[in-house]
């Protein structure tokens, strides 16, 4: 049954709905994936509509604490639903269907973060995942039925993307058959883990395993952190809630430091690797990485997830698109809607294309995810490489660029869009945060990379490649695909177009009318456009050459490449004396992110005085009314023009290499926009991240410790409701 039309619905939205060429149910069946889906859909909506506590006080006018204290209340009440739903259903499929339904249901009653997030996204997974047979057996059941509360802390203090640089150490005591775990150092200390600051009982904690002496890198263990009754931190753990953040902010993320803690032999998860009473290591995975799966996993989760964020930021836009008037285009007509404006549709099109781009794709992905899963299961590992760089550069650009789209969905809404109630500034949080976590955007396009450059050496040697990057060997002109890791990227990016393209072909084929091809195909020819015409620059071949430029300087451009190498530019290279781990900072691509920010102050500095001065001037001459918009290239060229011109007034006077310092500055300001469009700029540091002395971890645990929820060791909110629903007292 569809659900029932509202009454008193606007008349432009209710004149654009009249306006849809397809049947909107339809395309809802297609969406949810078929008739009976979207019936069971609406019924446990409708059942959690009519039970679930809404809120009474907006959750953002609420203090940091009541905030927590409100999503415990809501989350327990929708687990209790939840945890009743999830034991009447038998088969996989119906489990998976009721928990993607759950999951987007939940929305409707979070603004923030659910703080049984990761016991939900990771913690379950990660027994499903990790356990040994026996060990799902006993876990399992307890995690479902949410009689215990879990998280994965896997990220600490001084290491998140580099997993093998992690420090808290597992060392195995045979005389007591037990693992003792450390935190050696500051830096050692567990950060970030959702829902460990005052929720979770117990943790996934991935550390260094040591057993008879020797090392065999980062293992996965199950660990009870609080007291079952008390809630209160068991002996030998400091554990506490990081401090306010972006987003995230009702999920509670701790930190944990480990003092000699000690655990059963057995809370090592042995799905993939054992140690026996007497200490020895017994390797039984086939490949050396299958302890970073639930990180597969969860990455492939997060293409959907941005499919589904998106969604609901375009449809806000779209809808108040269609309500908000604004203007007056011809005298005494009414101002139009804004959403008639071409340069409005601009904004909101290519994110309603690639809500459907994300959702065909992520579809596949998930696909593929359970055939390489099932075949591993069989012990053929063969397909892991390839899912490794797939759902990394996958969740690399749906993270990023859902984003990104959910701004512009936020600048089409004006002003309003700026307002917590419009959900949208808490949709970008969100979305923005999934760029870092789970892999961190230019690490993940780093790994992608490096297995194309693997395939592309088997392309060379003639050797066979899978179906999806045989690509590679159809183009054998190089100059089409360069063999830069953007390059491969790019190529690879026209490889997720290309199966957006069929996925989408393929899924309206059968029993969808023509109305709904047509606008899915549309849709399909809209990404794909947007995205060529976005990277027109990048598609055209320029000649690149230090051979072929115009003015023929063959030999002085060719000494001149040769200077700009990295390793001209020190007479010894530093691993001639040793290797040493690099800081981020020597990372081009994060040198890359920091630069321009340091150029673009400058610029905007020099260009804001140059302003003021000509402020009063500009204003009477030119009048109010006016002072139209100047289009985006306009501004670049003024803040160009004027940095260049500026600077090299006021640097005249100072010394000579500071003075290079700043013509370097210009350079790299005027070169970075005319490869870029945006760039960033902090003007106020106040930052535990940027402080002058470098004290970055001791900073983050201060502002930790000074955190309020730290103040109290168990929330009340453990007695009020945790406690009575892990006892089925609720
Ligand atoms: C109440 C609510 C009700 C209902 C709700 C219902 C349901 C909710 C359910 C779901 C929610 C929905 C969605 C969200 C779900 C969960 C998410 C929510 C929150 C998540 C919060 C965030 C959690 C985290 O961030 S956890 C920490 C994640 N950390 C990372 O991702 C670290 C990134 N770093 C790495 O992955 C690696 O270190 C590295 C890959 C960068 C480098 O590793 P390493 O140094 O070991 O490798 P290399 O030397 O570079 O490479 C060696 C070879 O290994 C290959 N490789 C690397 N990784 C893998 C892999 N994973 N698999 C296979 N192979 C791999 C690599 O390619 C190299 O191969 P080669 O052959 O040698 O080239
Ligand atoms: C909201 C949120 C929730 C989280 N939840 C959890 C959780 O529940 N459990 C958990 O364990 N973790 C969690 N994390 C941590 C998260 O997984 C890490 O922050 C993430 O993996 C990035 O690692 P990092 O912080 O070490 O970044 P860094 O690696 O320090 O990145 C800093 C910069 O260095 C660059 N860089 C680093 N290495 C390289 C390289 N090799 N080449 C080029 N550039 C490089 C990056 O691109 C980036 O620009 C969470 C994080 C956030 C923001």
């Amino acid at each position: 049954m569809r659900n029932k039309p509202i009454a008193n619905v606007n008349a432009d939205l209710l004149k654009e709905r009249k306006n849809c060429s397809f049947d909107i149910e339809e395309l809802t069946n297609l969406i949810d994936g078929g008739k009976n889906q979207t019936a069971r859909r609406r019924e446990i909506e409708n059942m959690l509509l009519k039970n679930m506590p809404f809120d009474i006080i907006p959750e953002e006018c609420l203090s940091a604490k009541e905030k927590y204290e409100n999503a415990v209340r809501k989350s327990v009440a929708l687990n209790k639903i939840g945890v009743e739903l999830v034991s009447q259903v038998t088969k996989a499929k119906e489990l998976s269907d009721l928990t993607l339904t759950l999951r987007r249901v939940s929305d409707a009653y979070f603004r923030e973060v659910t703080p049984f997030l990761l016991h939900l996204g990771m913690f379950i997974p990660t027994i499903l995942g990790q356990c040994s047979d026996e060990q799902v057996a006993h876990w399992l059941p307890l995690a479902m039925q949410l009689k215990i509360i879990g998280t994965y802390a896997q990220t600490e203090l001084g290491h998140g993307t580099f997993i093998r640089g992690l420090e808290t150490t597992a060392t195995y005591d045979e005389r007591t058959e037990e693992f003792v775990l450390n935190s050696p150092t500051l830096s050692s200390s567990k950060w970030w883990a959702g829902g460990l600051g005052k929720t979770a009982n117990h943790c996934i904690v991935v550390a260094q395993l040591y057993t008879k002496g020797e090392c065999y890198g980062t293992h996965p263990f199950i660990v009870q952190i609080r007291d079952m009754d008390t809630h209160m931190p068991l002996k030998g753990l400091k554990v506490g809630e990081i401090g306010p953040r972006l987003g995230f902010q009702t999920a509670d993320n701790g930190f944990l430091v480990f003092d000699n803690f000690r655990i059963p032999r057995d809370s090592l998860m042995m799905k993939h690797a054992k140690v026996l009473k007497d200490g020895t290591y017994v390797k039984i995975a086939r490949h050396s990485k299958l302890t970073y799966g639930t990180m597969i996993f969860v990455r492939v989760l997060l293409v959907s997830e941005m499919a589904f964020n998106l969604s609901k930021a375009v449809t806000i836009a779209v809808r108040y698109s269609a309500v908000r008037r604004q203007s007056e285009l011809k005298p005494n007509e009414p101002e139009p809607q804004v959403l008639d404006y071409l340069t409005q549709q601009h904004k909101l099109f290519i994110s309603i294309s690639t809500v459907y781009a994300f959702q065909f794709t992520s579809n596949w992905l998930m696909k593929t995810y359970h055939t390489v899963q099932a075949n591993m299961k069989h012990g053929n590992t063969d397909a892991l490489p390839e899912l490794h760089a797939l759902s990394s550069c996958l969740k690399a650009i749906c993270t990023s660029d859902c984003s990104a789209a959910i701004e512009q969905c936020r600048f089409a809404c004006g002003g309003h869009g700026y307002m917590i109630s419009s959900n949208l500034p808490s949709l970008y949080a969100f979305t923005t945060a999934t760029r870092t976590y789970e892999g961190d955007y230019t690490v993940l396009l780093l790994q992608t990379a490096r297995f194309l450059v693997k395939t592309w050496e088997q392309v060379e040697l003639g050797n066979a490649v899978t179906p999806m990057v045989a690509y590679l060997a159809r183009h054998q002109n190089r100059e089409a695909w360069d063999e830069s890791p953007e390059g491969i990227i790019r190529a690879f990016e026209a490889i997720a177009a290309g199966v957006y393209q069929t996925e989408s072909v393929r899924s309206v084929s059968f029993g969808q009318s023509d109305a709904i091809k047509d606008v899915m195909k549309q849709l399909s020819d809209l990404y794909l456009l947007y995205w060529s015409l976005e990277r027109t620059g990048d598609l055209l071949t320029t000649l690149k050459s230090t051979l072929g430029s115009y003015d023929g300087r063959v030999y002085e451009r060719l000494m001149e490449e040769a200077l700009k190498s990295p390793l001209n530019q020190e007479p010894v290279n530093e691993s001639f004396h040793n290797e040493p781990e690099p800081q981020v900072m020597d990372f081009v691509s994060q040198q890359h992110k920091l630069f321009i920010g340091i150029a673009s102050y400058y610029s905007y500095s020099m260009t804001a005085l140059w302003l003021w001065d000509i402020l009063t001037k500009v204003t009477s001459e030119l009048g109010v009314g006016k002072t139209d918009r100047l289009p985006e290239s306009h501004g670049r060229a003024v803040f160009m023009s004027v940095f260049n011109s500026e600077m090299e007034k006021s640097v005249s006077s100072l010394s000579a290499p500071l003075q290079a310092v700043l013509r370097q500055l210009v350079e790299l300001y005027l070169y970075y926009w005319t490869l870029e469009k945006r760039g960033d700029l902090l003007l106020v540091l106040q930052s535990t991240l940027g402080s002058y002395d470098g004290r970055v971890y001791e900073r983050l645990m201060e502002e930790a410790l000074k955190n309020p929820p730290n103040k109290e060791p168990v929330n009340e909110s453990f007695h009020k409701y945790l406690k009575p629903f892990i006892q089925g007292k609720l």
